[in-house]
């Protein structure tokens, strides 16, 4: 049962978007838990065609909590399997998270980004860091330090901007919206 529907996610021009969120303290208080289980949720559900459309929902591969006007540091992240089948190449509610270390080299997807507070396209790459390693917590308190690249990377880097007042496409070139650094990694 979807708990998160499109009326509860806030849109661009409210200040919660452009906010710095708060540290989340552990253990979760049963408000906090219950937050990263809808927002998670609201991944899965949207995920699938059937649901998707019964629901009205715009499919998300990540939630952050300022998108349903909660200023927390925490974002749900489900990114998809391959279509070739496999499992996801991440999953989980990052909480507290900081990206510790990225690579020089930048990468986009060639599509650009949209993002579930922002009702208008808004075509451009979007450059962030091809590979990060990620410190967060989940929503158990333990601590985890993982390396990411490409998609997965890109998709968190996404998330952890919400919850520091940023949207993707403060990340675009308006002058030249197609022209990334000639290292930049575009992919699909
Ligand atoms: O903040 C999540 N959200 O607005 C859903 C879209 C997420 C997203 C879309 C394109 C590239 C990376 C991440
Ligand atoms: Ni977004």
């Amino acid at each position: 049962m979807v708990l998160i529907l499109m009326k509860d996610i806030v849109r661009d021009g409210d200040p919660v978007l452009r906010q710095e969120a708060a540290q989340v303290s552990f253990p979760l208080s049963e408000e906090d838990q219950k937050l990263a289980d809808d927002m998670m949720e609201y991944l899965v559900v949207s995920q699938d065609p059937e649901q998707c459309e019964k629901y009205g929902l715009r499919a998300g591969v990540g939630l952050a909590a300022p998108q349903v006007g909660v200023s927390k540091m925490m974002a749900a992240v489900l990114v998809p399997a391959p279509e070739d089948g496999g499992k996801s190449p991440f999953t989980d509610v990052i909480i507290n998270p900081v990206i510790i270390s990225h690579s020089v080299q930048a990468g986009a997807l060639t599509e650009g980004e949209g993002c579930l507070s922002v009702d208008k396209d808004v075509p451009g790459f979007v450059p962030r860091h091809d590979r990060i390693t990620l410190r967060y917590q989940d929503t158990t308190g333990e601590t985890h330090k993982i390396r990411l690249k490409h998609y997965p990377a890109i998709v968190c880097q996404h998330e952890i901007d919400h919850l520091h007042g940023v949207l993707f496409y403060d990340h675009i070139d308006h002058e030249h919206p197609f022209e990334v650094s000639d290292d930049t990694v575009l992919f699909e």
